[in-house]
């Protein structure tokens, strides 16, 4: 260390501090990179990456390095690259020290800490999730610092744990670092898997010091008092969280200001499973927002209002008065004129929670203080508006809406109506906001006007017209003359630079006014940046009424929307209850109706219940709609819960606790499971897990082993699910097995259905109408013609059906399925004669026998050659 130079020393003493981040370190225009930094950063941003003065022995530096005010689209390059970037300032001014400048780290930028917005889609939360134990407990905590939305739960076991890790999908995992050690790290790697993990130091994991963090960040005396208690476990992992802040963002997450506990009962629980087969919020296959039901019914026309409807999906109520708070605003806000006058002042109102966040963590500009009045002064109107409204949610909504006038005063006058982007170089305080400034200005306005009549009057005294006054960085301001006139210059003109054509001067009456204007100048720019800071920190004392605020004008969107939906697509109104039906009548599958697949959606009709129709088995042809059935019910239900309007003629739904689904095949190879396992233990799970308020939809089981196999397993999941009566659950089943359909006639609660087709011309057509009683063929073979398999193919197919069909065997023993009439039958085979040798001869002799011209002596005399021979 000693042989360094001094700037290199403190670089190294400051990365040491930062070793798993990419280091910052602010060198006057430049944050500069070196060393390894150095080398993976020019890789990722695509940078030149050169060398500075040689190590003592000799080796080069690596160097590379952004310009400081155009850092932004740098670090959210880093951060895409799932790198953490540690921003180190200067924290003295240059100019008043000697030797080196003290520098610190000021911030640390990591993936689940951004709150940039080129970092951030708009409509989706950017979470950081935290994990503890605490005895059998799992505790689970997120915060989403771009918006200060902070929430804890707790589950029974590391399963329970991903699941609800899976559903908030963070961008960044806190971990106890003895995780590593004592394998509780496997056991969360499904969520662990692709997403960049951070280890936490074991002594943070103390209720003690959880109790300390959270005083220092909520003021309170302790966690019980923002209603923790019985969340030991949640505590823990939230207070890794704040310590965590602390260390990156060094005490600046005032908007960070409460923490929501829940528990993931009182919501109607969907594991990962169910949410990816009933692709709530990204499809199966493409894993994108359009084409989920998030997508169909997203009508928000706020990013506050886009992020809180994806939460209401992911968590529907079970709560009935709740639900039933929602449906009543949703349909006081059907009537287009009062909804399109709500929508219309919130479609003016910008994204208030990530400005609100910005605005604590003393990163939002001037122009995010502009945005943050304009939203502002749209609540007057709005408030009038639903002022008109009687229903219980929106009442206590506007309750909460504040209209900050006092901020929005305080904006009005402080901030010009277009301030630029950079901070530091003034034009940002209006005029008349703070007298010093004003002066300034005027003395730098005159001062201005000054030269410009120094100008005219040199050029007069000196009868040179073309004489300038200009400036530049290196001289400030100077007296210009091209070289033909120089005979014109008068004595007290003091040269100052040569050029091919033109000599440039000043003089002493120049210079003094360059000192009143400049300094002038400089002072405005220093001014304007100390009152912009203080403006905003004094916005930011007010995060907890804008947050309050942000929140109440989330909800009226998301409702808005759902309003705005039910309007569109001529939803209805569910009734939600305690009874055990979810009887439905012209249901539709909200997001196939939607599309235009060139065949009209054709509604359906379902009744479940805990008595005669608990378990629908429901057969039909491949391709006649049974999955797109089985799902609309699950929607339906899910929507309903939500406090949505469904696509329904009626639906009433008796309430769900929790939806199971099995559907279709999805392996899961990277965590070393085939598909068949995959299936095996989603069906154990819902066995194990659901209640008789559960829905559970089956999709084909069994279908992923051999025939045999399949019929039996899927017969005895049936009857099981039928025959633990206080366990009923509602149940859809859908199966190729018609064998299953002889279940109904033994088990009371079991139902037949089939999606009707009707055979024409040998092609089939899909009726896609729900009709009771089992289906008698599979089709599955004129399916596979509609898709294309080659003609050959289709023959054989039917050629080898009918044959297992008449279920056959040849005379030579071999079943008929492998018979043909176009190829000769196969060699006879040893293994697949019914005896073998002996066995044969035997055979042939009971052949040649007529019996109907044989005494009983003869008989009885071939019964003894018989019995001889074998
Ligand atoms: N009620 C309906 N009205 C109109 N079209 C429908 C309806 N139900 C399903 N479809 C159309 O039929 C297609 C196939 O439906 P689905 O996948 O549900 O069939 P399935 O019976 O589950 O088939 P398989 O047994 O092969 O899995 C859907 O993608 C949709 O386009």
């Amino acid at each position: 260390m000693s042989e360094l130079t001094p700037m290199m020393r403190q670089y190294l003493e400051i990365k040491a501090d930062h070793p798993d981040s990419i280091l910052f370190f602010r060198l006057g225009d430049f944050y500069e990179m070196f060393l390894d930094d150095a080398v993976k950063a020019s890789r990722i941003l695509d940078i030149t990456l050169t060398s500075r003065n040689k190590n003592s022995d000799g080796a080069d530096v690596p160097l590379c390095g952004v310009p400081y005010h155009s850092a932004n689209p740098y670090i959210a390059k880093l951060i895409e690259a799932g790198e953490k970037v540690a921003i180190c300032e200067q924290v003295e001014d240059p100019k008043s020290v000697k030797g080196i400048v003290r520098r610190e780290v000021v911030r640390v930028v990591t993936p689940g800490l951004v709150v940039d917005a080129d970092c951030l889609s708009p409509k989706e939360n950017n979470y950081i999730l935290s994990f503890a134990t605490s005895g059998e407990a799992w505790g689970v905590a997120y915060l989403d610092l771009s918006t200060g939305e902070f929430r804890l739960t707790e589950l029974e076991g590391s399963s329970g744990a991903c699941a609800e890790a899976a559903c908030v999908s963070p961008r960044e995992i806190l971990v106890p670092a003895v995780f590593r050690e004592n394998g509780s790290l496997a056991s969360l790697s499904s969520v662990t898997g692709e997403r960049i993990v951070t280890f936490v130091d074991d002594w943070v994991y103390d209720a003690d010091y959880a109790g300390r963090v959270f005083r220092n960040q909520f003021g309170v005396e302790s966690p019980d008092a923002l209603g923790c208690e019985g969340f030991p476990a949640g505590v823990l992992a939230a207070a890794a969280v704040l310590h965590y802040l602390e260390e990156t963002q060094k005490g600046k997450a005032a908007h960070v200001s409460t923490i929501t506990p829940y528990k993931t009962r009182e919501f109607l629980v969907l594991d990962e499973t169910a949410r990816r087969n009933l692709e709530l919020t990204a499809t199966m296959s493409e894993g994108k927002r359009r084409g989920s039901l998030l997508g169909l019914m997203d009508r928000t026309v706020t990013a506050m209002g886009g992020r809180k409807l994806k939460q209401w999906i992911n968590y529907p109520l079970i709560s009935l008065s709740h639900i039933k708070e929602r449906q009543d605003a949703v349909e006081e806000l059907l009537p287009a004129g009062l909804r399109g006058e709500i929508v219309g002042q919130l479609t003016g109102v910008y994204d208030l929670e990530r400005l609100n966040g910005r605005i604590s963590l003393a990163s939002a500009s001037a122009k995010d203080l502009v945005a943050l009045r304009e939203s502002l002064q749209r609540i007057p109107s709005l408030l009038d508006v639903l002022t008109s409204m009687s229903c219980a949610l929106v009442r206590s909504l506007v309750d909460g809406i504040d209209p900050l006038t006092d901020l929005v005063d305080l904006i009005g006058r402080g901030i010009v109506e277009n301030p630029p982007f950079s901070l530091r170089d003034g034009g940002i305080i209006a005029d008349g906001y703070h007298a010093e400034l004003d002066d300034l200005r005027s003395i730098s306005r005159e001062g201005k006007g000054y030269i410009a009549r120094l100008e005219a009057k040199e050029r007069e005294r000196t009868g040179i017209t073309s004489l300038k006054i200009r400036y530049n960085k290196v001289f400030g301001y100077y007296i210009e003359v091209t070289r033909a006139n120089l005979a014109g210059i008068p004595s007290d003109y003091i040269r100052k630079q040569t050029l091919a054509n033109a000599e440039r001067y000043i003089t002493p009456e120049l210079k003094e006014y360059e000192e009143k204007v400049l300094g002038a100048e400089e002072r405005i720019t220093e001014l304007e940046y100390a009152l912009f800071q203080e403006m905003r920190v004094t916005v930011a004392a007010q995060s907890e009424r804008i947050a309050r605020t942000a929140d109440r004008l989330a909800t009226l969107d998301v409702l808005a929307s759902l309003a705005e939906l039910a309007h569109e697509r001529g939803y209805n109104r569910p009734v939600v209850d305690e009874g055990d039906a979810i009887a439905i009548t012209d249901g539709r599958h909200p997001v196939i109706e939607a599309m235009s697949l060139g065949e009209r959606f054709v509604p359906n009709d379902v009744l479940l219940d805990g008595s005669e129709n608990q378990l629908l088995m429901i057969t039909g042809p491949n391709m006649a709609g049974k999955s797109t059935f089985m799902r609309q019910v699950a929607l339906i239900v899910l929507m309903s819960q939500m406090g949505s309007f469904v696509p329904a003629g009626e639906a009433r739904i008796g309430v769900v606790d929790r939806i199971f689904t099995r559907v279709g095949a999805a392996d899961n190879l990277a965590r070393g499971q085939s598909t068949f396992m995959v299936e095996m233990t989603e069906a154990a799970q819902i066995l194990r897990e659901a209640t008789s308020r559960s829905l559970v939809v089956l999709d084909e089981i069994g279908r992923g082993t051999s025939t045999f196999d399949g019929v039996s397993i899927a017969w005895a999941v049936a009857e099981y699910l039928h025959d633990r009566p206080d366990h009923a659950a509602r149940t859809l089943f859908a199966t190729h097995y018609h064998e299953l359909t002889e279940l109904a006639v033994t088990r009371g609660r079991i139902k037949n259905f089939n999606i009707a087709v009707r055979e024409w011309n040998d092609q089939i057509i899909f009726l896609r109408k729900i009709v009771p009683g089992g289906a008698s063929h599979s089709y599955g073979i004129q399916v596979a013609r509609l898709a294309g398999l080659p003609l050959t193919v289709i023959e054989r197919a039917r050629e080898i059906l009918q044959n297992l069909e008449k279920g056959e065997f040849s005379a030579e023993g071999i079943p008929r399925i492998a018979g043909s009439r176009k190829n000769a039958a196969p060699k006879h085979s040893p293994q697949l004669s019914l005896f073998g040798g002996e066995g044969d001869r035997v055979v042939e002799r009971l052949k040649e026998l007529n019996l109907s011209v044989m005494t009983p002596l003869e008989a009885l005399n071939v019964l003894d050659e018989l019995k001889r021979m074998v």
